[in-house]
């Protein structure tokens, strides 16, 4: 283990009071299936997160998904002082109570557009997430393929609609600039005091995430949910959300043990 890891999290142990864990929810709380609708936290997660809420200071999941999505398909409505940073950073939850800015004004020539541009093209679905809009090609017959031939006139669409594109696990999606989820983790981490912080992700879109762990000075982990699709530099690799719920479960063992002793 690096020694910047060990620092983290026994700094997380030592004083879960002043602690940050961040978790992305696509691929690291939820495992991948080829339909976005299907997505569901893996078996024992809400169980493993209502824990760790309840012994550390700040849970708080950052993702792409619309914050109430992710609520939603992780069972996570009850689990203590949660927050959700929905829309990499745009939308609130807590406490059962969304905040949200309006919606871009350029979603909708963006939703037309894609439409058109997936006219026909078999196996290409469209998630419109009401404040951004996806192309999906997981279930293409060629996936990267048709994700290389589509990177082109999304990016167009995008400039013109005056939105971001936001490559991922294959999928471009086309949302508001201005904010990701480095911006989002650092704002928060400020917000709370952070005196130490981790940060579970899996995709390109949390690699932001794990520069603001690096660039906040805190004792901090990054962990890689790993999956044969892409690589990610981290300090940890863990197998997936299977290994990302075993690491927070030993976390608040740890943390129990260092409490009762
Ligand atoms: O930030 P995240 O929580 O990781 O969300 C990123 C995107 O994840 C979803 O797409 C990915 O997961 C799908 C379900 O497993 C999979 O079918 C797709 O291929 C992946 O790219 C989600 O659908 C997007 O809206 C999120 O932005």
């Amino acid at each position: 283990m690096r020694a910047n890891t060990t620092d983290g999290l026994k700094a997380i142990v030592a004083d879960p009071a002043g602690a940050v864990i961040g978790l992305d929810f696509d691929g690291t709380l939820s495992p991948i299936v080829a339909d976005p609708a299907a997505a569901r936290i893996a078996p024992g997660g809400a169980e493993v997160l209502t824990r760790l809420g309840g012994l550390i200071g700040s849970l708080v999941i950052v993702t792409g998904r619309p914050a109430a999505v992710a609520v939603e398909y992780g069972s996570l409505a009850a689990v203590p002082g949660l927050v959700v940073l929905g829309h990499y950073g745009l939308e609130r939850w807590e406490a059962g109570a969304l905040a949200a800015p309006p919606v871009h004004p350029g979603l909708d020539e963006a939703r037309a557009g894609l439409l058109a541009l997936v006219a026909g093209l078999d196996g290409v679905r469209i998630e419109d997430k009401e404040r951004a809009v996806a192309v999906h090609t997981r279930q293409a017959s060629d996936p990267w393929a048709t994700l290389e031939a589509l990177a082109e006139p999304v990016a167009a669409l995008a400039a013109s609609a005056g939105l971001t594109v936001e490559p991922g696990k294959l999928v471009l999606e086309l949302r508001p600039p201005g904010i990701d989820k480095g911006v989002a983790l650092d704002a928060f981490l400020r917000e709370r005091a952070a005196r130490s912080v981790l940060f579970a992700g899996d995709d390109l879109g949390d690699l932001p995430a794990f520069a603001a762990v690096r660039g906040s000075g805190l004792p901090g982990v990054t962990v890689f949910s790993g999956s044969p699709e892409i690589e990610v530099e981290a300090d940890l690799v863990v197998d997936g959300p299977t290994g990302v719920l075993e690491l927070l479960s030993s976390i608040a063992d740890a943390i129990e043990k260092e409490t009762a002793g």
